[in-house]
């Protein structure tokens, strides 16, 4: 275990805050389940929001991104995602180079929301991830939480959306781990092709189970890859 997972954990279990890993492939239904997380009380910490307040005007990652990406300038004094999109997706190397900016930052405020509802005494809270298992970031949560829906319909939500093609969703699907990857390393799946209720029953009993603590009887049957819990 590196140093900084051995810091996360030894924080984590000083101050007893339980960490719910939330991620799963685009369009899967991640934003969704996260709110239900909100409205059953649980803090969600997002990462992608964090990477967009990042590359907002006079934030923290513009300066180096326009070191690095010089055309990617907005009007605004931001930057231009679809832009940068471009430069990266498809480039591994530039993709590679935009990641080693923005994920450290991202780490960063990661660590300060678990800080703030670690003094607030919150039991459990949740980290909504899309590349939870990508960056390692299971090592650093005490249970993750996979949504799910059908290929099909994952597919005709995606390709949905403005400007979405499906060589796009291609593309982005080839650059995340596999269904059958995150699938056999969740602790629990959350299906969201099936409506909202099953999502959320599902949802609330990992929350409930680990509210109760580490000696809660299902944890078995919530664990498919046995992880030591906090
Ligand atoms: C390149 C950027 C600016 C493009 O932004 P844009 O709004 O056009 O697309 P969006 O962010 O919605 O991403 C589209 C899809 O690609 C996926 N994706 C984004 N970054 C990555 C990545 N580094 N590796 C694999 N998939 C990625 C997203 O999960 C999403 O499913 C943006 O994706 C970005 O900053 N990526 C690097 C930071 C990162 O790794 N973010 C992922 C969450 S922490
Ligand atoms: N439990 C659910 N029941 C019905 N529809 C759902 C459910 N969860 C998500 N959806 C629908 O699926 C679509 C994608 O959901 P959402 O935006 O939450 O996915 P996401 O994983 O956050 O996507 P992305 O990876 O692109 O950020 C939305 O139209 C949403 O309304």
């Amino acid at each position: 275990m590196s140093r900084a997972a051995l810091l996360d954990r030894l924080a984590r279990r000083s101050r007893r805050v339980r960490v719910l890993g939330l991620t799963g492939s685009i369009g899967m239904g991640k934003t969704t389940t996260a709110a239900m997380a909100r409205r059953l009380g649980c803090p969600v910490h997002n990462a992608d929001a964090v990477v967009h307040a990042l590359m907002r005007p006079g934030g923290p990652a513009v300066r180096p991104i326009l070191a690095a990406f010089p055309t990617v300038a907005d009007a605004t004094g931001g930057i231009d995602r679809k832009a940068l999109g471009r430069l990266v997706f498809g480039n591994p190397s530039q993709l590679r180079r935009l990641e080693s900016i923005v994920h450290p930052l991202v780490r960063a405020a990661e660590r300060a929301f678990l800080a703030r509802q670690a003094r607030a005494r919150r039991p459990v809270v949740v980290l909504d991830i899309p590349l939870l298992f990508e960056t390692k970031g299971e090592t650093r949560c005490d249970r993750v939480a996979v949504v799910w829906a059908p290929e099909v319909l994952r597919t005709l939500r995606v390709l949905a959306r403005p400007g979405m093609t499906a060589s796009t969703l291609a593309h982005v699907r080839s650059l995340q781990t596999t269904e059958a990857f995150k699938r056999a390393n969740a602790d629990a799946l959350i299906p969201t092709g099936l409506g909202h209720r099953p999502a959320w029953v599902a949802l609330r009993r990992v929350l409930q189970h680990m509210r109760q603590g580490p000696a809660c009887p299902s944890r078995r049957r919530l664990t498919r890859t046995v992880r030591p819990h906090a």
